[in-house]
């Protein structure tokens, strides 16, 4: 069957990485996570003392920008992990500090520039899904199915919570949720590609949906448009 690309939008922690991955390997697709692409990019500029938590040097940054190189490996245990010029950063760019330095550097027009010219290449012969905030409005507006999920922010701060915990790291419920709220309140009203329903988007709430439902809601939404495309 003829291979199409899917895009998954949506607020932070709500799932976006937990269905696109599930679709990937139910469909032996591609799964590419967009958000770790910035969020490595605000590693790189922590690590050169051009981003501090309140301050971005975006000369220093625009000028080293074409230095990043961000790859993706599958590690044993069949996750995928995410590489800044060759070395794993996959822990190290999932804490708090760096998810906010992400939504920071994804305001700036030149990051993104070049970061959605790398995604649009790697999608370039279908194949795969991507997730982040503008994948159906800016890297694939031609994606034959868009997804775009949402649940409340206290739904989505208490799963990124037990995640974050699972893996050991010291946060709290509150510090969690102001999070979420700071980094969705940045990501809907910059004026780079903010954070947008595709008007061609299905929209699941996935509040009270588990996991399986939701993968299974997917799966029958790609049943239903590619035999539209047929
Ligand atoms: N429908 C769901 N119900 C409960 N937990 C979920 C659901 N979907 C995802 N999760 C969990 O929520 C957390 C955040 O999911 P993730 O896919 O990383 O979100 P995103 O990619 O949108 O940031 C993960 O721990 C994941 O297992
Ligand atoms: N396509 C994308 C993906 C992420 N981002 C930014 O990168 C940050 C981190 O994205 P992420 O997808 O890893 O965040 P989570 O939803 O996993 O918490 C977001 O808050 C956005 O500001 C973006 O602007 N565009």
């Amino acid at each position: 069957m003829k291979k199409i690309n899917i895009a998954v939008d949506g607020f932070s922690s709500c799932g976006k990485s937990t269905i696109a991955k599930g679709l990937a390997k139910e469909l032996g697709y591609t799964y590419i996570d967009s958000g770790a692409m910035y969020r490595a990019v605000a590693l790189f500029a922590y690590r050169n003392g051009w981003m501090t938590d309140t301050t971005i040097d975006e000369a220093a940054l625009q000028k080293h920008i074409s230095e990043i190189v961000i790859s993706f490996e599958t590690a044993p245990t069949g996750q995928q992990e995410t590489y800044l010029n060759g070395e794993n950063v996959e822990r190290e760019i999932r804490s708090l500090e760096i998810g906010n330095g992400a939504s920071r550097v994804s305001t700036l027009g030149f990051v993104r520039k070049e970061l959605v010219r790398q995604q649009q290449a790697m999608g370039k012969k279908k194949g795969v899904v991507m997730d982040g905030r503008d994948i159906g409005t800016v890297v694939f507006p031609d994606a034959e199915l868009k997804i775009f999920l949402t649940a409340s922010p206290e739904v989505r701060a208490r799963r990124r919570f037990e995640e974050l915990q699972a893996k050991g790291t010291p946060v709290s419920y509150e510090e969690t949720l102001a999070n979420v709220i700071e980094r969705d309140e940045r990501d809907t009203t910059r004026s780079e590609s903010p954070l947008r329903k595709a008007p061609d988007a299905i929209e699941l709430d996935n509040s009270n949906v588990t996991i399986t439902e939701q993968l299974q809601w997917a799966m029958d939404m790609f049943n239903k448009i590619t035999t539209q495309h047929e």
